[in-house]
């Protein structure tokens, strides 16, 4: 892999991500390119990782590895900028199947799709990887590669990628947004702000090790808080009353008809 040339395709907030875990993995910074529309984007990137920026078209002839990191709507016409390339393209665009870039691309040219998260900028995000029609195992083991230094990779099939983006892709605004509405609650009920921040922030943290290393149920941990005639089981009824799951199905299925729908736009 080191000796492989990585071009990220459009490095704003995901493809950076990216740029950076390869960079901090050891990977050479002059077998590393990356594009971006704004010239003081361009500027941004060169300065802050020593990198070349370059056209889409240089980055397409001179890497191995093309990871596209534009927005879904930019993707057709990153392609045509591209040309007609084999060399093996991943991709970060939600709802993009890797059959979009097949059918832009030259017959046999192997694409890898990939959906990650944020928590990428702290080393711990959740990439899950699935080739497309041409793309072998050799080229889905440099995808985990890519996307080792982000945090932890899963492989899934394609065909549920779509429901990937709906829980893990936009799952951190899910939490981030309970916390948001914690903190409110705690100022409500008299906490200064700042109090109130730390707890619900701590809280959140302490909650997501214990479900990561307890290797417990979700619903096992829930009860362990929840005493007989107690003071979260008042909470729970009343989140349970405002229908809190039924939130999160209609919440989830929205975001995967979303993504379905930037497949068919
Ligand atoms: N944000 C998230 O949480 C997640 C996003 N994704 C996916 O990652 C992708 C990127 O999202 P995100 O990083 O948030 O978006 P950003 O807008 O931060 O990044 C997109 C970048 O692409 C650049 N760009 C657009 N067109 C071109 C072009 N023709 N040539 C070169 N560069 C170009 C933009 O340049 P400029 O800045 O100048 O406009 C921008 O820097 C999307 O496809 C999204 O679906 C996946 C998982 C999570
Ligand atoms: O909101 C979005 O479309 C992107 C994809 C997953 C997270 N952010």
């Amino acid at each position: 892999m080191s000796e492989k040339t990585v071009a990220v395709i459009g490095a704003g907030k995901m493809g950076e991500l990216v740029l950076a875990g390869l960079l901090r993995s050891g990977h050479p910074a002059e077998r590393v390119l990356a594009t971006a529309r704004r010239p003081e984007r361009a500027a941004e990137l060169a300065d802050r990782y020593g990198v070349a920026v370059v056209s889409n078209a240089e980055a397409a002839a001179r890497a191995d590895i093309l990871a596209i990191g534009v927005k879904p709507q930019d993707a057709g016409k990153v392609l045509d900028e591209i040309g007609a390339t084999r060399k093996l393209v991943v991709s970060l665009c939600a709802g993009l199947p890797t059959t979009f870039f097949a059918a832009r691309l030259p017959e046999g040219t192997p694409v890898i799709r990939v959906m990650t998260n944020t928590p990428a900028l702290v080393g711990h995000a959740i990439s899950a990887i699935s080739p497309g029609a041409h793309a072998t195992g050799e080229h889905v083991a440099i995808a985990e590669e890519l996307f080792k230094p982000l945090g932890a990779t899963v492989r899934v099939p394609e065909y549920q990628q779509d429901a990937v983006t709906a829980v893990s892709g936009s799952g951190p605004a899910y939490f981030y947004l309970m916390v948001e509405a914690m903190i409110e609650a705690g100022v409500l009920l008299g906490l200064p702000r700042q109090v109130a921040h730390e707890l619900v922030v701590q809280t959140a943290v302490g909650s997501a090790v214990m479900l990561r290393d307890s290797g417990e149920h979700p619903a096992k941990l829930r009860e362990a808080v929840t005493s007989p005639a107690g003071t979260t089981g008042a909470a729970l009824h009343a989140l349970e009353k405002h229908g809190i799951r039924a939130a999160f199905l209609d919440a989830l299925t929205a975001a995967r008809d979303r993504a379905q729908q930037i497949a068919a736009s």
